[in-house]
């Protein structure tokens, strides 16, 4: 997965969030979006991720050599984002059944991502019993086990005590190889392996 981003631009009514951004993002490689609480990281991930459109600029994506257009774009990614939600009236294993229906996993049963996520108690529990580090370690397993080129976590340790900080980075390095994956953060440890950084206030207008 390659994605070049060509004077990109964003603005919500009169305010522009970021713009003149180009940048190239290149399968294999991590990246991390920068940037203080409502710099824009957000928004830029969504509009990488397709669902939201850029004001100016383009957005090229390519996946071994072939063009993607950005309504498609969602076949090739999973996401994990505070604002995504969970479909949290099935069971842990009945989400399983529903989210492999669209998405296959990679390389492994929803049992055995079940065990590697530590839910095995949680089985049949509906996910809206789940306590919030359960529910952001059940997005993550998800996101990083679903066989897709590009990975999107946006504040991925959000909600997680340090043995569930330690899985997550355990677990996204061991599945990175040969995909694109971008991490919005703030905090250092959650884009620790990452190999670029992409500073989104960089491309703030200037006043
Ligand atoms: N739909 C929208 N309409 C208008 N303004 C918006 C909309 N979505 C976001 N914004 C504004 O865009 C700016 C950037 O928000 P964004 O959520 O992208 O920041 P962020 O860097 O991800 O923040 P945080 O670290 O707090 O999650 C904020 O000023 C926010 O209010």
């Amino acid at each position: 997965m390659q994605i070049k981003l060509t004077k990109l631009g964003k603005r919500y009514n009169y305010d522009w969030i970021f713009r003149h951004l180009s940048y190239e993002f290149v399968s294999g490689k991590a990246y991390a979006i920068l940037g203080y609480n409502g710099s824009g990281k957000s928004t830029f991930m969504n509009t990488l991720s397709g669902s939201i459109l850029p004001s100016e600029g383009s957005i090229a994506y390519q996946n071994n050599s072939q063009a993607i257009p950005v309504d498609e774009i969602y076949r090739y990614l999973s996401f994990s984002a505070p604002y995504l939600e969970l479909v949290e009236e099935f069971t842990l294993t009945e989400l399983l059944q529903f989210h492999t229906r669209f998405k296959p996993l990679r390389q492994l049963t929803p049992n055995q991502l079940i065990e590697r996520m530590y839910l095995e108690k949680a089985r049949h529990k509906f996910v809206k019993d789940f306590s919030s580090g359960m529910k952001q370690r059940l997005k993550l397993g998800l996101a990083i086990y679903t066989d897709a080129p590009l990975l999107l976590l946006d504040e991925p340790t959000t909600n997680l005590d340090q043995t569930g900080i330690n899985w997550y980075l355990e677990h996204v390095t061991e599945n990175r190889k040969n995909r694109l994956v971008v991490v919005c953060s703030n905090i250092a440890h959650e884009y620790s392996f990452c190999d670029g950084t992409l500073d989104i206030t960089q491309f703030h207008p200037v006043k």
